[in-house]
């Protein structure tokens, strides 16, 4: 039997029509299995977040499938999310909560039992280094620090799949050394975790597996050792920009969208 925790076929979304169209996912395949970091690469609106959006139920493909979990995400949206921990582009607002309540809360609601939650919640602020900031009302807490809670309510209580959409952002590189270990800390624990990220340099470290959009299609995937080798300069930052053509200014590579 197969342990693939997330199964990706022939995935496309386009939104608006006509002329203005954007096809923003077009055939993706992708899978991340249990253990797995799996890593979503590539440029600004390559599509990354419209296809985290359909694997939590927020948008709706027009064509392919994804099972969660063996799960049919696309009829059963609620039931394949209720397997998934998000944390999404924008934080989730926490006005009115500290940190650590905000952390505890999304543990109870998941189903966690209150030692178990206060515990994980407990170890998250100490791994984060949150705790000057642990019960200090939300609206005081700096960007960094926000969106390091934004990553501990995601990771409490961890479903099958951790949904991680740029969780790097506003951190400053100390933490987000600790942030990366924390990641890699869920997916030894036997989740899932699928990451979208523009932090390359950092992700090469943590992640199992690559995936890089350009326009909504998979251009490459494979380890990060696999992509690094068959490109040159042998980073795989190097390899990602090789890929797509990042060295191009954008109005060569979206014609359409230059012209509008
Ligand atoms: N709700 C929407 N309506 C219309 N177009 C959209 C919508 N959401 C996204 N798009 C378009 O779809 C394409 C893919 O966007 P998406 O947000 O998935 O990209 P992304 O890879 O996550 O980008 P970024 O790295 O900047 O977050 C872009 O051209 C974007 O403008």
């Amino acid at each position: 039997m197969s342990d693939d925790v997330l199964a990706i076929r022939d995935l496309h979304k386009r939104y608006g029509s006509g002329s203005r169209a954007v096809q923003a996912n077009d055939g993706i395949d992708l899978t991340a299995s249990a253990g797995q970091v799996v890593c979503l690469l590539g440029h600004n609106g390559a599509g990354k977040s419209t296809l985290v959006n359909q694997v939590v139920g927020i948008a709706a493909p027009d064509r392919g499938t994804i099972r969660l979990a063996g799960v049919d995400a696309v009829a059963h949206p609620a039931r394949a999310r209720a397997l998934a921990s998000v944390q999404a582009q924008a934080n989730v607002p926490i006005t009115g909560l500290t940190p650590r309540r905000a952390v505890d809360l999304v543990g109870r609601i998941r189903g966690g039992r209150r030692a178990d939650v206060r515990r994980r919640t407990a170890h998250l602020l100490d791994a984060l280094d949150l705790g000057p900031w642990a019960d200090v009302p939300a609206e005081k807490v700096s960007g960094g620090v926000a969106r390091l809670t934004a990553f501990a309510m995601a990771a409490v209580a961890p479903g099958r799949l951790v949904v991680l959409d740029e969780p790097t952002n506003d951190v400053d590189p100390v933490r987000r050394r600790l942030l990366w270990r924390e990641i890699r800390a869920i997916a030894d624990g036997g989740a899932a975790v699928l990451l979208v990220t523009h932090n390359v340099l950092e992700a090469e470290t943590v992640v199992d597996h690559v995936t890089v959009l350009d326009r909504g299609r998979v251009v490459a995937q494979g380890t990060p050792a696999a992509l690094s080798a068959a490109h040159p300069g042998r980073s795989l930052e190097d390899a990602y920009i090789h890929l797509v053509g990042q060295a191009q200014p954008a109005a060569a590579r979206h014609p359409q969208e230059a012209a509008r």
